[in-house]
């Protein structure tokens, strides 16, 4: 069976894109996924998705990590979709589209690679010890941290994810260092089960628990630094509840391909 495909990223983090509309592939095993996931063996990507039709919307997203496991919400995902879709002339320059947390609203730059991404209201935010708890559409683990640049990521958001509290149901782990002028967020990421280079609701749930931790009320706009480039997540905080959130950024395409099956 002949695939065709797009390989996407936005901030590095990195997607294989599939257009279902016009693909063979009607059911994928994830075998599958984890192998065209793979860096090795396969394509390379941190996550795989499918742009489905849909009645009520543009089209809908369904999303796979890398480990091949159907994931919870992915904000740069949720990006790189928005461009993958603007550029298969799906929509012009705003969508409707759904996801696995819900209806999603986005807005797209004429030349196709900023996206302005609506996600959920958030009202619950936990702690853990010094750490903030909460789900922007996949769940967040977020810990203030000093020379996160120099931080062993790795180990230490592996150890947090597979602790007794997070083993059964995992957790992206966010580690943060607050700068002058914008947030410094590394992530270790469930379903991949590695640092990736961005997580979109990482670091909208990171901007979140820094908002409440340091009582900003009213307009917030975060502006966010990671490792594979820079995001923005902006939205209203009355004290309580988180609204009118958008995660902000670039979504390029990296190349076209096709593979058999
Ligand atoms: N990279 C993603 C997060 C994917 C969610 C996944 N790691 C899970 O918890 O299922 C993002 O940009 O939001």
């Amino acid at each position: 069976m002949n695939i065709k495909f797009s390989k996407y990223q936005g901030a590095g983090n990195d997607f294989i894109l599939i257009d279902h509309r016009m693909s063979p592939l009607k059911n994928i095993d994830n075998e599958l996924v984890a192998q065209l996931c793979h860096r090795r063996f396969g394509i390379g990507a941190d996550g795989l998705m499918f742009l489905l039709d849909h009645e009520d919307y543009d089209f809908e997203m369904v999303y796979y990590n890398a480990d091949g496991k159907p994931g919870s919400m992915c904000g740069n995902g949720g990006r790189c979709i928005v461009a993958f879709a603007k550029h298969l002339g799906v929509f012009d320059n705003e969508t409707n589209f759904l996801a696995v947390d819900g209806p999603h609203y986005a807005k797209i730059t004429a030349e196709g690679n900023w996206v302005e991404l609506q996600m959920i209201d958030v009202e619950q935010v936990e702690q853990d010890g010094e750490a903030f708890v909460l789900n922007t559409g996949s769940p967040h683990y977020v810990a203030q941290v000093e020379n996160l640049a120099s931080l062993d990521v790795f180990n230490q958001g592996k150890a947090i994810r597979n602790n007794e509290t997070y083993q059964a149901n995992g957790i992206n782990v966010n580690f943060v260092e607050p700068k002058p002028d914008r947030l410094f967020v590394r992530t270790f990421e469930r379903g991949v089960e590695d640092e990736t280079y961005a997580c979109g609701t990482g670091v909208t749930a990171v901007a979140m628990a820094m908002a409440k931790h340091q009582q900003q009320i009213g307009k917030v706009e975060t502006p966010i630094e990671v490792l594979g480039g820079k995001l923005q997540v902006n939205f209203n905080y009355d004290g309580q509840k988180f609204t009118d959130v958008f995660l902000c950024g670039p979504a390029e395409k990296v190349f076209d391909g096709e593979l058999d099956v």
